[in-house]
C-alpha cells in the first residue's frame, strides 16, 4: 500500500483531531496529515461493563470524542470540519480495562498488574465524516480498532516507583509509555508499535484507502481485501448501548485488528462469531459503492465543468464568500439555477457554505480558478467542451468501431487544432496537467548529465521549462506541431531561463527531429498504436548519439496487474482507451519498447502519483 497518496486524499479536506494527545498528534502529522486539533471534551465514562468487548469500549470512546467535537464545531460555527478523527487507547489485562492513572498509587497499582506479563493495548478510531444539511449537522461514521500485545519484564518494585517518580505514567493509558522511559519494561510486542502509543497508523491509512480508494466492481481481490465496511450515523449510535456479541481479539491474540461491526446492535453475532465457532458464515454481498460512484459520477464531473465554465470560483476568490444571489448576478446566471450549483458544489466539497455565504475551498482555490499557479480550469473546459462530446456518442463509437467514431468528426488532430480557439482549449489543457506533474517528471531521475533536450510534443512548454530550472545547463527544444508552436507564446513563464527554452515546429512523425542528447517524450506514447509507436521510437533512435538517452513519462502501471489501480489514479487515458487508436501500456512494456530500439539501462522511476517514468540510454549501434 502506497501511504502518502492515502493520506493525500484528505489534504484539501479540513480535518480536525478530537485528541489532546500529544503522541496521536506527532504520529498523524508525521504521515503528512495536515489537521486541527480540536481536544474533546467527552468525558470517558462510558460504563464499561454494558460493552461486550474492550475494543466496543475503546471504540464507542473514540466514537463519542469524536462526535463531541463535530457537534460543537457546527454548533459554535454552524459549519463543521469536514473530517473528525477521535481515538481512545486502553490497556487491558485479565479482563480489566486501565486508562490514564488519577494519581501515583493507581499508577503503582497498574504497573504492578501488567509486572512480567503479557498485556493487550487496543486503541479505538473513528473517523467521522461531517456535513451540513439544512443547516444540520450529519454524520457517517467509520470505526475500527487494534489490537497489540506487549509483554513486561519481571520489575523490581524500586524500578516502578522510579519510573512512576519520573512523571511519565500520568497521562498514559496503564501508566506506562512505550515510546520512552516506559520502552525499558517492555520485553517484546506484538503488533502496530504506533498503536500502543496512541494511533494505529497503518489501520488507519488501509481504512482511508477503503473510503478513498474503493475497489472497482470486477476488482474480486479487492474487494474482498479492502471492502468497505457499512458506515452508520450518528443517529444509530443508540443502538449501541448494551446487548451481546463477541470478539474475537477478546482471546488475546496479539497484533489483530477488526471493525466494530459498522456500528451494527452487539446483540446480533457479527460474521467474525460464525468463523470462529465454525458455523457456516452467511456473506452479504459487498456494498457497491464503486459502482454507485461510477453511475453518478458523470454528475459531479458536470456540476464541477458548469462552474468552471461560469467562472464561479474565480468570483468567489475575488469577492467570496458572496450569496448564490449575488454570485447569479456577477456570473449572469438565474439565481435558482445558480443555486442548485453551488449547492451541487459545496455538496461535492468543492466549495464551503456558511451564514456568510459561499467561499472556495482550498483545493477550487488551487486548482479551480483560471489563472492560479496549479490550475485546471482549462482541464474541466476542455473536458466539458470537448471530451464530454466524444463520451456522449460512446456507444456509436463501440458499435461502429473507434476509428469510424474518429471519421465522424475528424481525427484527433483535425478536431483539435480545426481553430485557433479550439488549439487554444487544448493547451491550456494540457498546459495544466503538464504544470502539475512536471517537476516529478524532472526529477524522478538525476539528468545532470545531459546539456540538450528534445521534449517532443512538449506543447506549451511547461515541462521543458522545469528541466531548465531543475538543470542549470540544459538547452531544452520544445518540438510541436505548427498549430501548437505558434500559441505557446503565450504560456510562457515570467522570469529568467526563458532563454533556455525554444520552440521548433514539426511532426515528429515526418520532420528531421532536432539534434539533442536526450529525447523526451511526456504523455504523448499513449495517443498512439504500436506501429506508430515503434515508427517514433526508431526515428528517435536514429538520432540519438551512443550515451544519449530517452525519457517517457506516462501514466503507466508499473506492472501488468496494477493497471486497474494506475486507472484509478486519473490520468490513464480512458477516452482514447475507448474512442481512440493508442493505448495505455505499463511501464514494463514500455521499458521492452525502449530496449527494442536499442536503448539499455532501462529503469523505471515514479514521478508523483501519476506518472511513472522510464529512462534508456543509447547504446553504441
Ligand atoms: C500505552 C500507551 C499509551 N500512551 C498514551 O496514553 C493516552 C491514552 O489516553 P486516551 O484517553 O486514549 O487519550 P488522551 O491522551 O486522554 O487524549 P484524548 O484523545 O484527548 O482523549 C494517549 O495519549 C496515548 O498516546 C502512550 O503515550 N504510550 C503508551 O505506551
Amino acid at each position: 500500500m502506497v501511504l502518502c497518496p492515502v493520506i493525500g486524499k484528505l489534504l484539501h479536506k479540513h480535518v480536525v483531531l478530537a485528541s489532546a494527545s500529544p503522541r496521536r498528534q506527532e504520529i498523524l502529522s508525521n504521515a503528512g496529515l495536515r489537521f486541527e486539533v480540536v481536544p474533546s471534551r467527552f468525558k470517558e465514562k462510558l460504563c464499561k461493563a454494558s460493552f461486550p468487548t474492550p475494543s466496543a469500549y475503546a471504540v464507542e470512546t473514540a466514537k463519542q470524542k469524536a462526535l463531541e467535537v463535530a457537534r460543537r464545531m457546527h454548533q459554535k460555527d454552524l459549519r463543521a470540519p469536514d473530517v473528525v478523527i477521535g481515538a481512545d487507547t486502553i490497556v487491558t489485562i485479565g479482563g480489566l480495562i486501565l486508562e490514564k492513572p488519577v494519581d501515583k498509587q493507581d499508577a503503582y497499582r497498574m504497573l504492578s498488574r501488567l509486572n512480567g506479563k503479557e498485556h493487550s493495548v487496543f486503541t479505538g478510531v473513528a473517523i467521522v465524516h461531517c456535513s451540513d444539511r439544512d443547516g444540520r449537522l450529519h454524520t457517517e461514521v467509520l470505526d475500527f480498532y487494534e489490537e497489540t500485545t506487549v509483554k513486561f519484564s519481571e520489575l523490581s518494585e524500586e524500578l516502578l516507583r522510579e519510573y512512576i517518580d519520573s512523571g511519565e505514567p500520568m497521562d498514559k493509558a496503564g501508566g506506562y509509555g512505550i515510546q520512552a522511559l516506559g520502552g525499558m519494561l517492555v520485553e517484546h510486542v506484538r503488533g502496530d508499535f504506533l498503536n500502543v502509543v496512541g494511533f494505529p497508523l497503518n489501520h488507519f491509512c488501509k481504512k482511508l484507502a477503503q473510503l478513498y480508494c474503493p475497489p472497482r466492481p470486477g476488482d474480486v481481490r479487492g474487494a474482498e481485501r479492502d471492502s468497505i465496511p457499512a458506515v452508520d450515523t450518528f443517529e444509530d449510535l443508540s443502538d449501541l448501548e448494551g446487548g451481546g456479541g463477541s470478539d474475537p481479539a477478546w482471546g488475546g491474540r496479539g497484533g489483530r485488528g477488526g471493525e466494530e461491526a459498522g456500528g451494527a446492535p452487539p446483540q446480533a453475532p457479527g460474521p467474525r462469531d460464525a468463523d470462529l465457532n465454525g458455523a457456516a458464515e452467511e456473506k452479504r454481498p459487498p456494498f457497491p459503492t464503486g459502482l454507485l460512484e461510477l453511475m453518478e459520477g458523470f454528475k459531479a464531473s458536470k456540476a464541477l465543468f458548469t462552474a468552471c465554465k461560469l467562472n464561479v470560483f474565480d468570483v468567489l476568490r475575488d469577492q467570496g464568500p458572496l450569496k448564490a444571489v449575488d454570485i447569479a448576478r456577477k456570473i449572469n446566471a438565474s439565481v435558482c439555477g445558480t443555486g442548485r450549483l453551488l449547492e451541487a458544489c459545496a455538496a461535492l466539497g468543492l466549495l464551503h457554505k456558511t451564514d456568510a455565504g459561499y467561499s472556495n475551498t482550498e483545493a477550487a482555490d488551487l486548482h479551480l480558478v483560471s489563472d492560479s499557479a496549479h490550475s485546471l480550469h482549462g482541464l474541466a473546459v476542455y473536458n466539458d467542451s470537448h471530451v464530454w462530446d466524444l463520451f456522449t456518442h460512446l456507444d456509436l463509437a463501440a458499435r461502429d468501431g473507434a476509428e469510424q467514431a474518429r471519421g465522424a468528426s475528424g481525427t484527433k488532430a483535425e478536431r483539435l487544432f480545426q481553430s485557433a480557439e479550439t488549439t487554444l482549449l487544448f493547451m491550456r489543457a494540457m498546459h495544466g496537467l503538464s504544470k502539475l506533474t512536471a517537476r516529478d517528471v524532472a526529477t524522478a531521475f538525476d539528468l545532470s548529465r545531459f546539456t540538450s533536450a528534445c521534449d517532443l510534443g512538449g506543447c506549451t512548454g511547461a515541462l521543458a521549462h522545469e528541466l531548465a530550472r531543475e538543470y542549470p545547463r540544459l538547452q531544452v527544444t520544445v518540438f510541436d506541431l505548427p498549430d501548437v508552436t505558434e500559441h505557446a507564446r503565450g504560456f510562457q513563464p515570467d522570469g529568467q531561463r526563458t532563454e533556455h527554452v525554444r520552440f521548433v515546429p514539426g511532426d515528429f512523425f515526418t520532420d528531421a527531429l532536432p539534434r539533442a542528447q536526450l529525447y523526451v517524450l511526456s504523455r504523448v506514447l499513449h495517443d498512439w498504436p504500436d506501429d506508430r509507436v515503434h515508427h517514433l521510437l526508431s526515428r528517435i533512435s536514429s538520432c540519438c548519439e551512443p550515451g544519449g538517452g530517452v525519457l517517457v513519462a506516462e501514466a503507466a502501471a508499473m506492472e501488468e496487474e496494477e493497471a486497474a489501480a494506475a486507472r484509478r489514479r486519473g490520468l490513464q487515458p480512458l477516452g482514447l482507451l475507448l474512442l481512440g487508436a493508442g493505448r495505455p501500456r505499463s511501464a514494463r512494456e514500455l521499458g521492452q519498447l525502449l530496449q527494442r530500439h536499442g536503448f539499455r539501462d532501462v529503469r523505471v522511476a515514479p514521478a508523483g502519483d501519476l506518472l511513472r517514468v522510464v529512462l534508456g540510454t543509447r547504446a553504441a549501434p
